[in-house]
């Protein structure tokens, strides 16, 4: 059987209070342990819904008694209780039977509603009656305690009187502590100042022993970083073992751009002597114009001479001209007075006709002289104008031939720091791959087996064929065990003495940068030693690693000498100990 108030929607308790119908179970909660005990519940009665009331139809006979019992002990809502009295027989008009039972049920639970209302009714006498009983017991203990309160309130007067006498002593106390209270504040702000000085020689320790402790974990850090780097040199080690076989294989790259590098030096160099040609025939136009700029000068100041010498004859030729028609002047005023004194003598006037005709033809003839004066003294200035033209067009070709000699000296300057600096690099970048091959290096040589050597008792010489050792390894087979060993490189008997060499002239290339290199042959009497240094020198192209090294420190020499390079050799004694097994170059 469901329960009802499950089913039952919930009711707000303003909606009980609306109605008047405080539930008793809501109504014993308020009124506490007094309400305990009263109602159907203090008999340990379980409450259920009455579903009679609910379904109103189909209950069975046999279980109405049941729910009779479960019925007492209904709590009825305002809406169920307005539900049975709204209640309607649903039954047909003329069905009377069922209206009858119908109105049966209704009346039974009629009566449960009002046997419910009794029993509320009788709850709330037995209430009221409680608590007007704890009401009179509340007013009893409220007077013991209004007069517990008057004596209090006695009690607490006489201690209030005995507070303020001990108040007016503490008062006094009170001033004398506060003088003592400024002293001793006098003696805490010194205290204080005092304290102040501690903390900052404190801070101060405290930050060098902070610094300290810095420096202890950064040498800490250190360590780690050392141990680090250790660990990570230990990789690098091994990293640069592979990276120096491959290096192997790059130096061929290297070695061409290297060739490429030589030969772009060259054409350098061959322009840097042209250049130098250029610069010299500039030069050689220089002190040529200089020459001719000279002459020019000269030239000039023989003219200027000439034109001073010709300007002073001019002037005395226009002096003495100026003297002669001054005496013409004078004889024509003569002959004048000679008219007017009506001739005095014909021969005299003759005569000084005479004389005037020659003074007058020597006067035309210096004027001749003059004009021919004027003509050379303005042939002269135009000379003197020519020679001036040429001399400031030779001083501007001076200037242009020196700015272009400068700029050359400035290229040439530029190219021979290019080329230096090249050069430099060069020499870097050759040694760096020499360092990183390594600074020791053991090559091995197999020598060809000789006639002499007899038959080969089967194979005692192989040569690994795996990538890490091509190359560079060598394997020696004795009583059926190998021996393996690795060297920087191993030329078998087929390496001829130029392949050799390939290896060797980058340590001569070193030494002429001013590395110091020793090559050195080691090895058994009759292993190749002496063939390997010297060779065979009539047959070319068997020549040693002593003579090609020769051959290749003299033509470097030669082609360094041009960029401004100086060798100086010495052959001051070649040692060539030959201990049997060792050869020393
Ligand atoms: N790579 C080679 N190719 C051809 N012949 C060789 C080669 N190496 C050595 N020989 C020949 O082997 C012989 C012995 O060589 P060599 O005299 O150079 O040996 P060595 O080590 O100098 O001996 P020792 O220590 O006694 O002077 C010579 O006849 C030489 O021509």
């Amino acid at each position: 059987m469901a329960s009802r108030n499950q089913n039952r929607p919930p009711r707000s308790p303003a909606t009980r209070k609306e109605l008047g119908d405080e539930n008793p179970l809501d109504k014993r909660r308020r009124l506490g342990a007094a309400g305990r005990g009263v109602g159907p519940t203090a008999t340990g009665q379980t409450r259920r819904a009455l579903s009679a009331v609910n379904n109103g139809q189909g209950a069975t006979a046999a279980a109405n008694s049941e729910v009779v019992n479960a019925e007492e002990c209904h709590e009825f809502t305002k809406e169920e209780v307005e539900a049975i009295l709204n209640e309607r027989p649903k039954a047909k008009k003329f069905d009377l039977k069922a209206k009858y039972e119908h109105a049966v049920e209704h009346n039974k639970r009629l009566k449960l509603c009002v046997k419910w209302f009794q029993q509320c009714d009788e709850n709330h006498v037995l209430d009221k009656e409680k608590l007007t009983n704890s009401l009179e017991s509340a007013e009893k203990k409220c007077i013991d305690s209004e007069l517990e309160k008057k004596n209090k309130e006695e009690e607490l007067n006489a201690v209030i009187s005995e507070l303020r006498d001990n108040n007016a002593s503490l008062e006094e106390k009170l001033s004398k502590e506060v003088s003592e209270k400024l002293d001793a504040i006098n003696r805490h702000r010194s205290e204080i100042e005092a304290r102040a000085t501690a903390e900052k020689s404190v801070a101060t320790l405290t930050e060098e022993v902070q610094k300290a402790q810095q420096d202890i974990a950064a040498a800490n850090e250190r360590a780690t970083s050392l141990d680090n780097t250790h660990k990570r040199l230990q990789e690098y080690i091994l990293s640069l073992q592979q990276y120096n076989s491959k290096l192997i294989t790059d130096l061929e790259t290297v070695r061409e751009s290297l060739k490429r590098v030589e030969k772009e030096k060259l054409t350098i160099v061959e322009n840097l002597s042209t250049l130098r040609g250029h610069c010299s025939s500039l030069q050689e136009q220089l002190t040529l114009s200089r020459a001719s700029q000279d002459d020019a000068v000269n030239q000039k100041e023989a003219l200027v001479n000439e034109v001073r010498c010709l300007r002073g004859e001019l002037q005395q030729v226009r002096d003495d001209r100026e003297s002669q028609v001054s005496k013409v002047q004078a004889l024509s005023a003569e002959i004048e007075k000679f008219k007017e004194s009506a001739g005095r003598s014909f021969e005299e006037l003759d005569n000084l006709t005479m004389r005037s005709k020659s003074l007058e033809e020597t006067c035309s003839s210096q004027r001749e002289q003059i004009r021919i004066l004027e003509l050379q003294l303005a042939a002269a200035n135009e000379k003197l104008k020519m020679a001036d033209l040429s001399a400031s067009e030779t001083r501007v070709g001076y200037l242009e031939q020196k700015r272009i000699i400068q700029d050359l000296q400035d290229r040439l300057a530029d190219m021979e720091h290019k080329l230096l600096e090249g050069e430099n690099l060069r020499k870097r970048l050759h040694n760096t791959i020499l360092e990183l091959k390594g600074n020791i290096r053991v090559f091995c040589r197999v020598r060809p087996l000789l006639p002499d050597d007899g038959a080969a008792e089967g194979v005692v010489v192989s040569y690994p064929t795996s990538m890490e050792s091509l190359g560079r390894g060598i394997d020696l087979i004795q009583n059926g065990q190998k021996y393996p060993f690795t060297f920087d490189k191993v030329f078998n008997p087929e390496a001829s003495q130029q392949d050799v060499f390939v290896e060797i002239s980058q340590l001569v290339q070193s030494a002429l940068d001013g590395y110091k290199v020793c090559i050195f042959a080691y090895g058994q009497t009759g292993s190749g030693k002496t063939y390997t240094m010297m060779g065979r020198p009539e047959a070319p192209e068997q020549k040693g690693l002593i003579p090609r090294s020769l051959e290749q420190i003299f033509q470097i020499s030669q082609s360094l000498q041009a960029q401004g390079w100086k060798y100086k050799m010495q052959a001051i004694l070649f040692y060539v100990i030959l201990i049997s097994t060792c050869y020393v170059g």
